[in-house]
């Protein structure tokens, strides 16, 4: 558990999802958790499990030990210029999960401040995030910290800045490509027989098994494909068919779609 006071500065869809994992974990305590919003209302939830919600940025930033920042990137400038003297470099650490900006810049509006960008998942509400890390100004006690924190909230991997938008495409918005082709599975499933509510149980579980065969096992993913893929029988008949659709192509595709829409804007 940490004692860390913690603000989460944009209570959005992460931000809120974070407050959740962090709880849920028992990381932090819910009176050590503030989350901040212009509109609070949307925070009735975490504000029933006990956590702080807050308009005021500059009390709440002022209060915390750990900052995390989950903002718009196109507003992220602007609030942090806005609240920069309610920040204190000297005891501070900031954690910015915002899309596309970099330590540098966050550097030129707190100049000196510990800065730690992450990229996690709204999985992190379950504790099941894969959060992507990079750091600069940290001490190896900050990067432990944030590195025991996100690992409370699934798996974390440390890599190089540059790395960080891709991390934000196979890792943030991953969940909502997994989300589409578990969708598409059900719609699938009915169209051969099942109820809805059947058809996402066996879509849903079945995807958490091929996950969990990579993750535990360390496997391949073809390794794995082999031994579903009966000679002459109906797996090869329908993955060959989905690949003559572009099933493979278009999800390559898609992925850099996404990259270019980060990168290019
Ligand atoms: N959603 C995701 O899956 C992921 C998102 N990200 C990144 O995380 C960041 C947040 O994304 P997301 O949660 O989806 O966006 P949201 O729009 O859901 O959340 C941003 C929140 O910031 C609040 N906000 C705006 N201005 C202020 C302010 N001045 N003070 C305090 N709060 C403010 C908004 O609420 P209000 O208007 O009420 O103030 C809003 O709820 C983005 O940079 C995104 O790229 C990264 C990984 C995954
Ligand atoms: O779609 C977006 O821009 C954000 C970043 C990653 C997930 N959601």
């Amino acid at each position: 558990m940490s004692a860390k006071k913690i603000a989460i500065i944009g209570g959005g869809n992460l931000g809120s999802a974070i407050a959740q994992g962090l709880l849920k974990s028992g990381f932090s305590n819910a009176a050590d958790i503030t989350v901040t919003k212009r509109n609070t209302a949307t925070l009735a939830s975490l504000k029933a499990a006990g956590v702080q919600i807050e308009t005021d940025n500059a009390k709440t930033i002022r209060e915390a030990e750990v900052v995390v920042v989950a903002l718009k990137p196109y507003n992220v400038r602007e609030v942090l210029q806005e609240f920069r003297a309610s920040f204190d470099p000297a005891r501070q650490i900031l954690i910015s999960v915002v899309t596309g900006v970099s330590i540098d810049d966050l550097d030129h509006i707190l100049p000196g401040m510990a800065v730690v960008r992450a990229m996690p998942n709204t999985a992190i509400a379950i504790q099941e995030s894969i959060t992507c890390i990079c750091a600069k100004n940290t001490s190896e006690e900050q990067i432990r910290y944030v590195k025991t924190m996100f690992d409370q909230l699934g798996a974390t991997v440390s890599i190089d800045e540059k790395l960080m938008d891709a991390a934000t495409v196979l890792g943030a918005c991953g969940i909502a490509y997994a989300l589409r082709y578990i969708r598409a599975n059900i719609q699938g499933g009915i169209e051969i027989g099942f109820d809805v509510r059947t058809a996402s149980l066996i879509a849903a579980q079945t995807v958490k098994g091929a996950a969990e065969l990579l993750i535990r096992e360390n496997r391949h993913p073809e390794e794995e494909i082999d031994k579903v893929t009966t000679p002459k029988g109906c797996t090869i008949a329908g993955l060959n068919e989905m690949e003559h659709q572009g099933f493979s192509s278009s999800l390559i595709k898609g992925i850099t779609a996404s990259y270019n829409k980060i990168i290019k804007g």
